[in-house]
């Protein structure tokens, strides 16, 4: 595994998920899938993560098993310092309703509310009181003020997912996780919303962790964890496009 020392990097840095030996089997015998392999990773606070690797190799596992979505067969997560196998259903609902952001390839907003209303109703419904000032420099970080108003189908597929990107961001969770968010969008609108992501990481101090297949999405994150047959092949801290190609063609070869 290729890993930049995270400490010498930077020192006193908060861990804001954390996999230790993280294993996923899907069917059993000789049918079984070994998607996750006793997978060690931890992501820092303020971090931009991409995560990479070719198709079936665990990304979306991994990425459902740190989001709670999913269950390990062997191994913990943590999150925000908290262990999820631990929850019961009822209280990882709650923990990833309070801790925990969610953006799709596919936006998955409700298509008879407007923005402003998609934006807050995971607020409404764990009943938590909306901060107006953080609404208000979200959704202008985004720079959709002036698209509120509007239903879904009024706004275009860059607008559509910034404002997933404020309905996951308004909560001020710990984590958002990101599944290919650009999957549905052409490169100009792909760039707009990957720009803003950095944003959030870089003015607001969230930490974002995306699964992408694309070498440009992936250029926006601070660094790279590369996955290859459930295992975590590489985690590069900051690389240069030259590393990243390079650790990604060793792989293909
Ligand atoms: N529900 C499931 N039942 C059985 N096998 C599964 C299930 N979900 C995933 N797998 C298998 O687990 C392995 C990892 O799948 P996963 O979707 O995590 O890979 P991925 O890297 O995200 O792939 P892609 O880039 O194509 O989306 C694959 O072999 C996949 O076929």
């Amino acid at each position: 595994m290729t890993t930049t020392q995270l400490d010498q990097h930077q020192p006193g840095s908060v861990v804001a998920a954390r996999a230790t030996g993280l294993t996923k089997t899907y069917g059993h015998g000789e049918s079984a899938v070994h998607a996750l392999r006793d997978v060690d990773l931890a992501l820092l606070e303020g971090r931009f993560t991409a995560i990479m690797g070719p198709s079936g190799s665990g990304k979306s596992t991994l990425m459902h098993c740190l989001a709670g979505l999913d269950a390990a067969t062997a191994g913990t997560v943590e999150v925000a310092g908290r262990e999820l196998s631990g929850l019961d259903d009822t209280a990882l609902t709650l923990f990833r309703r309070e801790h925990i952001g969610f953006v799709f390839q596919a936006f998955n907003l409700l298509p008879m509310l407007t923005a402003r209303q998609n934006i807050l109703l995971p607020l409404e419904l764990s009943g938590v009181k909306v901060d107006r000032d953080h609404f208000d420099e979200v959704t202008a970080m985004l720079g959709i003020t002036d698209r509120l108003g509007h239903l879904p189908s009024e706004l275009s597929g860059g607008q559509q997912q910034r404002v997933a990107i404020a309905r996951a961001l308004v909560a001020q969770p710990d984590v958002v996780f990101a599944d290919e968010p650009t999957g549905n969008l052409d490169s100009d609108s792909s760039a707009e919303v990957l720009g803003h992501l950095r944003r959030s990481v870089k003015e607001r101090g969230m930490t974002v962790v995306m699964v992408t297949h694309e070498l440009e999405a992936a250029a926006y994150a601070d660094d790279v964890v590369v996955i290859r047959d459930g295992r975590v092949d590489a985690h590069l801290i900051e690389p240069s496009q030259d590393q990243l190609v390079a650790v990604l063609r060793r792989k293909v070869a």
